[in-house]
């Protein structure tokens, strides 16, 4: 293992020349193309560290101990959309157990990881085997990761009055045979960082002159949904991804990582930053969402893995949505009087479901991955517009 990283951050690379078309991908469903569209003179982009932040205010009957919170978060938010806590609260070794079971459950078999094969639930719940998913390279191979991914279902809501409307993400979890341990595992810290998510978003209202309880309406079963990554080591004589640039298509993410330094985050002068471990933190991002919601005040930023550490490197990125009938878009109050904004009228869960048919588009061609497809899960003509939408 890598020692833990003691300073804050580095800037590392240069970024390849970067495709202003990602900038464009998601513009429809808000302002997302906001580093194009923003005034001389904006913050967003001028970072060259991330920002620590300790949250333990955000749990304080104090208004002035929130409030504390809420102005260096709007400052995170606003300049770089990506953040360190501490003080939030979620024991270590709760953390540690996730990443235990987690990696038990990659040193399975690959045919028992392939019994809850991604592709396999029209929602997109199990595992993505490695180079199974993401944009191909040449050899129509994906990002360098596997990963296991589950979600709100119907046991992990909290919610007794939930209808669930929205098509687009309904389903169950999937768990593997070989490993029952891990259901309950996953969804202890499922339910653990759902409430850390509901406690912060409303510091995050307050942050930005809401109510507080402004968004509690749209979180009563909300569409979270969560990853146990593993990144192996990568040759560095060329850029294969662990994931290639993107932004998270949620409402924001709360990543726990282990000691291996490998996150990078991009600036508005087009260096990739990193954002290295640090110790009893998680780090949070603002997702696509939120800078909707926000009319891009707040910066859903982009972001990358490669891992050039020589070590095995796990991660545990877990997304909050709002509940997944939600139709996103700008708050009035951030839209400037006699302002057009572009948007769709797009649920969470369609927004959702989208991001993760264009993400998991591999394993339908490359023969290592399609023998284990099977027949009649997805709605065909539904993923081929989604894909190629946009
Ligand atoms: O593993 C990480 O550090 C980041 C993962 C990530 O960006 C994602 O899953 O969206
Ligand atoms: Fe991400």
């Amino acid at each position: 293992m890598a020692p833990p990283a003691t300073t804050t951050t580095t800037t590392v690379t240069e970024a390849p020349a970067f495709n202003s078309q990602d900038f464009q991908r998601y513009k429809k469903y808000g302002k997302f193309g906001v580093r194009e569209t923003q005034p001389v003179g904006s913050i967003v982009g001028d970072f060259d560290s991330i920002p620590v932040i300790d949250v333990s205010g955000i749990y304080s009957d104090e208004l002035s101990d929130r409030e504390a919170v809420a102005e260096k978060i709007r400052d995170a938010c606003m300049r770089v959309g990506f953040f360190y806590v501490e003080g939030h609260g979620i024991p270590q070794d709760i953390v540690d157990g996730v990443f235990d079971i987690g990696k038990r459950f990659f040193a399975l078999d690959f045919d028992d990881k392939m019994e809850c094969f991604i592709n396999n639930t029209p929602h997109y719940r199990g595992y993505t085997p490695l180079y199974g998913a993401g944009k191909a390279n040449a050899e129509g191979l994906g990002n360098a990761n596997e990963a296991f991914d589950w979600g709100h279902d119907s046991k992990l809501n909290d919610d007794p009055n939930e209808t669930f409307i929205d098509p687009h993400m309904r389903g169950e979890n999937v768990w593997p045979t070989k490993l029952p341990e891990l259901e309950e595992r996953l969804s202890d810290y499922y339910r653990r960082l759902r409430a850390f998510c509901r406690t912060l978003t409303r510091n995050l209202a307050l942050s930005l002159g809401l109510k507080e309880d402004w968004f509690d309406p749209l979180l009563t079963h909300p569409g979270c949904s969560a990853v146990v990554a593993h990144y192996p080591p990568q040759p560095k004589d060329k850029i294969h991804f662990g994931i290639d640039p993107h932004t998270d298509s949620e409402f924001c993410t709360v990543l726990a990582t282990d000691e291996v330094r490998a996150l990078e985050v991009l600036n508005k002068d087009g260096i990739w930053v990193s954002a290295p471990p640090r110790k009893g933190c998680f780090i949070v991002n603002i997702g696509d969402q939120l800078q909707s919601y926000t009319n891009g005040l707040y910066v859903s930023t982009f972001h990358r893995v490669l891992n050039y550490s020589g070590e095995e490197r796990y991660s545990i990125p877990f997304f909050m949505s709002t509940n997944f009938e939600t139709v996103i878009r700008p708050i009035e109050k951030f839209v400037p009087p006699g302002s057009q904004v572009e948007y769709d009228d797009i649920t969470a869960g369609e927004m959702y479901k989208n991001a993760m048919i264009k993400f998991h588009q591999i394993a339908k061609k490359h023969p290592v991955f399609s023998k284990y497809l099977k027949e009649g899960v997805h709605d065909e003509e539904y993923e081929n517009q989604a894909h190629f939408h946009s």
